[in-house]
């Protein structure tokens, strides 16, 4: 058993369907698995109970009830006080949330839902066995909007993607991992993400080593957007980076604050990864045919994706780009507009969405938002662990987009699925604060990252 986060490795994740394969075939050649299971977590209530109160162990009708029942006669082995019902004991020292686990199908019944209340009234940590109870396995949503808020969930012998997406975060709290010693044997259905070390840099390199990122964006009163993108990709180490604000006049600095930036344009620049749509506003739908057409590496964000989802014409350009060339960095309300659905509906299903629109576009999507999906057509999906509440600022989203193009820069034969992986890895990590965090700091926490 192990604590999870922040994790160092790249790590499988198993939809409901494949724990379920996995378990089935465990179970012929290791019969002891609920005990194993009903272990872990007595040893680790063992270890987060607070005071010598009874431990309160809320047993639903299935295996993760099981579970339960297994800690409950572990601890009482080890002299512990249980309290084995729906119902709050007086001043519990932990609650084990056994309720509902993979085997959750429909939304939690009214007396479900006050058992969670009292979870959640009686002030003992909670403890959730394999999910929080309500949480669906596969896609991180409440079920019916109602799910147990813990403290530490210990996930058992798989790692399911919902723990990670959608409400994932805000319902698991500290996150715990037993494999139960079954090591799984079957092609994972997602990959939770691990840190990527930035690209090395040669001590024979040059500025022309590290390629060149183009900015466009940044319409008027919008330039903050597209400068903050521009210096997340000088903070990454693009050799050059340059700028092509719209509608600003041709002798103004592209960044007062950053001499190191440059005016550029298309024309000039037709090897550069483009940055395309942070601030840009609705002029950038004139600009994006040529953009789509020309540029060998595409970041689009912001307004390019809004524009994107109101053009046909530039769908068109956007699929016939070669596979691999172009990462679409939409928050939920764009994804929602370029798939024609409505929020709610992305959202209720983060994996799902990211893929459709992968495979509708053409491109590597990043779905952004806490547990940021990363699909695209032929590799498995990412689901980023990292980052929280303090990315939730103004203009981080347009960081992530420069660091991106950035990074693709340095590394001009990785494909957009890479790329995808490795940025929004980091960025997460780099947002790692409690607090706020303006963007323009989060530039600074990503350079000092190794
Ligand atoms: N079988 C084993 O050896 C193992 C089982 N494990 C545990 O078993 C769990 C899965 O067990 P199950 O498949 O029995 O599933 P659950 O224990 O999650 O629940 C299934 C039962 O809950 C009912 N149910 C579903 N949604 C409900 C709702 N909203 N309100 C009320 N009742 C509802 C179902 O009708 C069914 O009776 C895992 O999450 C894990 O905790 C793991 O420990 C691995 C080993
Ligand atoms: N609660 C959160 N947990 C993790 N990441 C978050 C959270 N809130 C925001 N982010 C991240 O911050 C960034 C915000 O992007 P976006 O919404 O486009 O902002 P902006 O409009 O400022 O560019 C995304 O990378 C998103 O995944």
């Amino acid at each position: 058993m192990r604590l999870l986060l922040p994790t160092t490795a790249t790590l499988p994740l198993f939809d409901v369907a494949a724990s379920r394969r996995i378990e089935a075939r465990a179970l012929t050649h290791s019969p002891d698995l609920m005990a194993r299971a009903g272990l872990a977590v007595a040893k680790l209530a063992l270890a987060l109970r607070r005071g010598d109160g009874p431990v309160w162990i809320a047993c639903g009708p299935g295996n993760n009830g099981g579970d339960g029942q297994v800690a409950a006669q572990r601890l009482t082995e080890a002299a512990v006080p249980v309290h084995v019902g729906h119902d709050a004991p007086h001043r519990p020292s932990l609650v084990i949330d056994a309720l509902l686990g993979l085997g959750l199908n429909r939304a939690p019944s009214t007396e479900m839902q006050l058992s969670f209340a009292a979870m959640a009234a009686c002030g003992a940590p909670v403890l959730a066995v394999d999910l929080p109870s309500g949480l669906l396995a596969d896609t991180g949503q409440a079920a019916g909007g109602h799910a147990v808020r813990a403290d530490h969930t210990l996930a058992l012998l798989t790692l399911k993607p919902g723990l990670f997406t959608g409400e994932g975060r805000a319902h698991c709290g500290r996150l715990w991992f037993d494999d139960l010693g079954i090591a799984p044997d079957e092609a994972p259905s997602a990959e939770l993400l691990g840190p990527t070390p930035r690209p090395a840099r040669r001590a024979t390199s040059h500025k022309g080593s590290h390629g060149q990122v183009l900015v466009v964006g940044g319409a008027p009163g919008m330039q903050g957007a597209a400068r903050l993108a521009a210096r997340a990709a000088l903070a990454c180490g693009a050799g050059r980076v340059y700028v092509d604000l719209l509608d600003l006049p041709a002798d103004e600095l592209a960044d007062a604050g950053r001499p190191e930036l440059m005016r550029g344009t298309l024309g000039e620049l037709p090897q550069a990864v483009g940055v395309v749509g942070c601030g840009a506003g609705a002029a950038i739908a004139d600009q994006l045919p040529a953009l789509l057409q020309q540029l060998p590496r595409l970041v689009l964000d912001a307004d390019a994706l809004n524009a994107v989802a109101t053009h046909p014409r530039l769908q068109d350009l956007l699929r016939a780009r070669p596979a691999g060339t172009t990462v679409l960095t939409p928050h939920p309300l764009e994804a929602a507009r370029l798939l024609g659905r409505d929020t709610g509906a992305v959202q209720a299903d983060r994996l799902t969405a990211a893929r459709d629109l992968s495979a509708h576009l053409n491109g590597c999507v990043v779905l952004k938002g806490s547990g940021s999906v990363i699909a695209s057509a032929g590799a498995r999906p990412a689901i980023c662990a990292s980052g929280g509440p303090a990315l939730a600022t103004a203009g981080s989203g347009d960081v992530l987009a420069g660091w991106l193009g950035g990074l693709w820069a340095q590394q001009p034969d990785a494909d957009a699925h890479t790329i995808a992986c490795a940025g929004v890895d980091a960025h997460g990590r780099a947002g790692e604060v409690d607090g706020v965090l303006r963007a323009g700091d989060l530039i600074e926490r990503l350079a000092a990252l190794r």
